[in-house]
This record gives structure tokens, sequence and C-alpha cells, in this order.
């Protein structure tokens, strides 16, 4: 499949790495590129001899689809259709990166999320349809397709009923993280640009993966994590088990940020993206051999896409410092300090660092409690010193004729279910006696 990529910018020159990058994700092969600096045209987003250019191009070098840069409303889509030769295909950044996801989409879940944002990228476009249609004031806009009033109340019912989907998943998603947390696990995130180097990172923290042990009660626990050098390698998520003594931590990896994402498209992905957001700690993975301007860029595109609704504290990993020498990671960590403020350095492929990562990571999390519980002995006291074993860090037992003593470590919120199952167990003692 070859491609012409095209990009207009309102004044300096046009950077086309990224699009291009997205374009070779999707399985294009990028013939050319035509990019204009002028401000945008309302009719064809170019201006028109720059339009005509880019027809040329089409023709001399017989790629099948134009992939702008800028975000094209219908009505400039339709018009660059008339322009270019027939059959060329007109997508946008956005229509671009629905293609990549809707390639690579496997879960259910992922597949509900690309219909839903594809379904929200074609609603206004309908209605906009529709009222121009009732107005008649663009005679040639009909060429765009039937006009149709009830593919606009389709796509709104098509809306409802998969949001309705999504959320019987997140809720049963979110019922699987508290059964995590109270069972003891810390929940740590990867966010972070697409391409950042989360996805190795996430090998690097948690290479012993118990996965035989925890495939019933944990069915998104994955033996691998793939990385490559590509855009959007990761659309899902996946969760891997890391012991950082004492502590049990399972460390989730998932779907990258990317600049200029419309709202639409970000509350698709919601559902995933709780995985970041309901974390006890996040860890924002930057790649840090890019130009210190991009990795601003970036940052600053990753805190607003979690600022919005992200709780927990975030610590800044400057990865693949394997590519920059100290005088510049010395730099760059300066000219980053407003914005990412103490971070760690790391190099996930070489895994430099990486324990210096795992005990921060332990110290961000919430601190563990020491306790001492007297359990009567009843039928059910045997079974509640099992659980403290599982989910805590036992440092005594001592058995005597009529209760036992535990002493243990644990995260507070095992500690306080310890304490009200104990509690349960003196009240069946008392009633029994
Ligand atoms: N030199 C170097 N390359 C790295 C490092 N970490 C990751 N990479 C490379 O960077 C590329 C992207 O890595 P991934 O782990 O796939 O990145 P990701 O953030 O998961 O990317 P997406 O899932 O596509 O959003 C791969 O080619 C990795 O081999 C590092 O520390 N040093
Ligand atoms: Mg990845």
């Amino acid at each position: 499949m070859s491609a012409i990529v095209a990009k207009r910018v309102d004044s300096g020159t046009a950077d086309t790495t990224e699009i291009r990058d997205l374009a070779a994700a999707a399985g294009y092969t990028i013939s050319g590129e035509v990019t204009q600096s002028r401000r945008a045209d309302p009719a064809l987003q170019f201006g028109e001899g720059k339009a005509e250019e880019l027809a040329a191009r089409v023709d001399e070098t017989d790629a099948k689809t134009v992939v702008f840069d800028n975000r094209l409303g219908p009505y400039q889509m339709y018009n660059l259709g008339q322009l270019l030769p027939d059959g060329t295909e007109v997508i946008d950044r956005f229509t671009l990166i629905l293609e990549i996801f809707g390639q690579r989409a496997q879960t259910r879940k992922a597949q509900l999320q690309v219909e839903l944002a594809e379904l929200r990228y074609e609603l206004p476009r309908a209605e906009a349809k529709s009222s121009l249609a009732k107005r008649d004031e663009h005679p040639g806009f009909m060429g765009l397709g039937e006009y149709d009033e009830s593919r606009e109340r389709d796509i709104k019912a098509q809306i409802s009923r998969i949001t309705d989907e999504l959320e019987q998943i997140e809720r049963t998603e979110e019922h699987r993280r508290e059964r995590r947390r109270d069972s003891g696990f810390d929940l740590v995130a990867l966010a972070g640009y697409t391409n950042a180097g989360k996805s190795t990172l996430l090998r690097q923290l948690a290479a012993d993966l118990e996965i035989d042990e925890n495939e019933d009660l944990h069915p998104d626990l994955e033996s691998t994590a793939e990385s490559q050098d590509r855009l959007f390698t990761t659309l899902g998520t996946t969760t891997r088990r890391a012991a950082i003594q004492p502590r049990d931590v399972l460390v989730t990896d998932t779907v990258g940020f990317i600049s200029d994402l419309p709202h639409w498209l970000v509350e698709s992905f919601k559902s995933t993206l709780d995985s970041v957001y309901r974390a006890d700690l996040v860890l924002l993975v930057v790649d840090v051999s890019e130009p210190v301007d991009e990795i601003h860029e970036k940052v600053v595109t990753c805190h607003d896409t979690l600022y919005e609704r992200n709780e927990a504290p975030i610590v800044t990993v400057l990865n693949k410092i394997d590519r920059v020498d100290d005088e510049e990671l010395t730099e760059k960590r300066e000219a980053l300090s407003g914005l990412a403020p103490g971070p760690v350095s790391v190099s996930a492929r070489t895994g430099t660092n990486v324990e210096e990562l795992l005990e921060r990571i332990d110290d961000e999390l919430p601190d563990w409690l020491e306790e001492r519980l007297v359990l009567p002995m009843t039928d059910d006291t045997m079974s509640l010193v099992s659980w403290i074993h599982d989910n805590a860090n036992v440092n005594d037992v001592t058995y005597g004729d009529e209760d036992v003593h535990v002493s243990f470590e644990a995260r507070p919120a095992v500690v306080s279910r310890a304490r009200s199952r104990a509690g349960e167990l003196e009240r069946t003692s008392v009633e029994s006696a």
C-alpha cells in the first residue's frame, strides 16, 4: 500500500516524522510528502495550488492513499476527493490511528473501543450531512453518500449499546482490581507516549512471571509483552507480577499516548486507561534519547491525558539512557526538571538502574504495617492463618492451647481485612462457648 503524506502548519516547517511513523505502523509505504506553511483553507485544508501539486504527486507515484496529518472536515475530505485522481483514498491523522487500532484490536474490549471511536467520529459528520441536505445549500455535498436521517439515529443507538457493554467490562475489571488489592497486591501502571519503551520496561521489572499459579485468578497475565520499534505495538493491557520484597506488585503495561487526539478517541479508550488511572502508582516512561523539545511536548501530552482522571502519584522514568552520554542526560534532566521532578533514569534494554527503580517503587507505594493478632482457636482459625500467609509477610506464628498468635507485615488494606476477620472469629468463638 503506497501513500503520500500531507501536512499543513500555520507557520514554520512541517515535521512529518510522526505521521510517517503512524502511516508505516498502519502498513503503508510512503512514496512522497507534500507540506505547506499557511493558514488552513476551509475548502481544501491546503491552498488551491498546493492541493493541485498534491494531485500531481499522486498521479506520478501511483499512490492510492493520501494521509493528512491535519484533521479534515467532511467538506474538505469531499473536495480533496474531487481534485485527486479517481479512486484516491483520503484519510487524516484520526482515521489513520483508528485504522491501526482496528488492525490490532484482538480482544472483545479493544474491538468495541475501536467501533465506538469510529461511530463517534462518524456522528457529527452524519449530523452535518443531514443538516446540509436539509438546507440544500451544498448540492455537490450530496455526492458524499445517500442522505439518510435514520443513519444518525442508528449511530446513536449503536453508541449506547456499545457503551453499555463496555461499562459491563469495566465493572468486571474494577472488581478484579479490588480483589487484587484486597489480596495484598500493589498496582503499578506504566504510562507514556507510544514507543517510549513501556513494554520493554515491563519485562525488566517483572521478569519472573508465575503464570501457572495465577492463570485462573488473573486472566490478563501474559507471558509476552511485545516490544517493537513501531507506534502502538501495545493496544490492550498486560499485567505481570513483580516481587519487590516483601511486596507483591502487579505491573500493568498498556496503550501509549499520542498528541492531538480528539477527546472522543481518548474517551473511547477510557476503560483501557482505567488500569493507569486506578493504579497505586504510575510510572511515566519517557524516551530520553529524543531532542529535548520533543520530549517536553510528549511529557505535556502525557500529563494532559493523565491529569484529567489520574489519582495516583507519578514517577517519571527517563528511559533509553544507553543512547545518551552522561553530559547529555544531565542537561536533559535539568531542562525537564520543572515538568518531571526527581526522575529515575534507566535503560530498559540493558537493565541499567532497574534496581534503583524497583527501590523507588517501594518507597512511593503505601507503607506496609506491622500487626500482631491473637486468634481464638475455632474451626475457621486455620483458614485465616493461611489467608494471612498468602497475603502478608508473616514474621512469626505461635500456637497455644486456646489461641494462635500471628505477627506479620502487610498493606494497610490487608491488615484491616485480617483484623475484621479476627473479630468474626472472636464472635463465633464467644457464641459457641
Ligand atoms: N536503545 C534502547 N532502546 C529501547 C529501550 N527501551 C525500549 N527500546 C526500544 O524502543 C522501541 C519501543 O519499545 P516498546 O517497549 O515496544 O515501547 P512501548 O512504549 O511499549 O511502545 P507502544 O506499545 O508501541 O506504545 C523498541 O524497539 C525497543 O527495543 C532502551 O532502554 N534503550
Ligand atoms: Mg508497548
